[in-house]
């Protein structure tokens, strides 16, 4: 990695299922900046992330590449393409408390006990969260729940974020507050953002160009 900010980079690509094309998407994301993906149910919006994050459902074919900085992605497995993910459920683990579940997403390479719950205590510090490491995330309120999401994906220190429709399920009021939170945090740190959503005042808060795939 160079520690420069990176480019997300969608070149020529296309997804096809049996033969039919499904989606074609060619653009940037500039760092620090958000592209909204919008378009009618089935349109492939979930598919196009599921492609840029590495696990395309094997009914489709994709071709074109996918480049984050200088570095081409197509062909690395997930885990080794560090994108930070966010979906509509936080999918926070039940059975791990606050800390667990962010210790869990805190790269290895963090080494020792008191380091490790340090840069626990950081993330949620960033967040509004000091002192919630104990609490079962059943006990969260849903902008809780919601703040502990974004730092563990945070944590792990990815190069872009791909977020599908995440802030969906939380009312009115603390969407923006969430919303606010998500972009402002990726501004600062410089990461490409690429958001799906149906949402209007999503994508107005997101802030940057729209992309809209076409019902095939
Ligand atoms: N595993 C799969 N096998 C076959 N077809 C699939 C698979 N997953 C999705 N599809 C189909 O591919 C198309 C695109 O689906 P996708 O979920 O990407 O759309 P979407 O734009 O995200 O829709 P929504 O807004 O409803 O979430 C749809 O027609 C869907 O039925």
């Amino acid at each position: 990695m160079s520690g420069q900010p990176d480019c997300l980079r969608l070149e020529g690509v296309r997804i096809t299922r049996g033969g039919e094309v499904l989606l074609g998407a060619d653009f940037a994301v500039a760092p620090g900046t958000a592209t909204t993906v919008m378009g009618p149910s089935g349109s492939g919006k979930s598919t196009l992330l599921a492609f840029l994050a590495g696990f395309l459902d094997p009914a489709f074919m994709a071709e074109g590449r996918v480049r984050l900085g200088d570095d081409d992605l197509t062909r690395l497995p997930p885990q080794a393409r560090r994108l930070g993910l966010m979906f509509q459920d936080d999918l926070l683990f039940p059975h791990l408390d606050v800390a667990g579940n962010l210790l869990f997403a805190l790269p290895a390479a963090v080494r020792g006990r008191a380091a490790r719950r340090s840069a626990v205590d950081a993330a949620l510090g960033e967040v509004g969260l000091e002192g919630f490491g104990d609490r079962d995330p059943a006990t969260l309120s849903g902008g809780q729940r919601a703040r502990v999401a974004l730092m563990r994906t945070l944590i792990a220190r990815p190069r872009a974020l791909l977020l599908d429709e995440p802030f969906s399920r939380l009312d009115r009021s603390l969407r923006g507050q969430v919303r606010d939170l998500v972009f402002g945090v990726a501004r600062a740190r410089r990461l490409p953002v690429l958001l799906v959503t149906h949402d209007e005042e999503d994508a107005a808060a997101a802030g940057g160009p729209v992309v809209s795939l076409r019902a095939m």
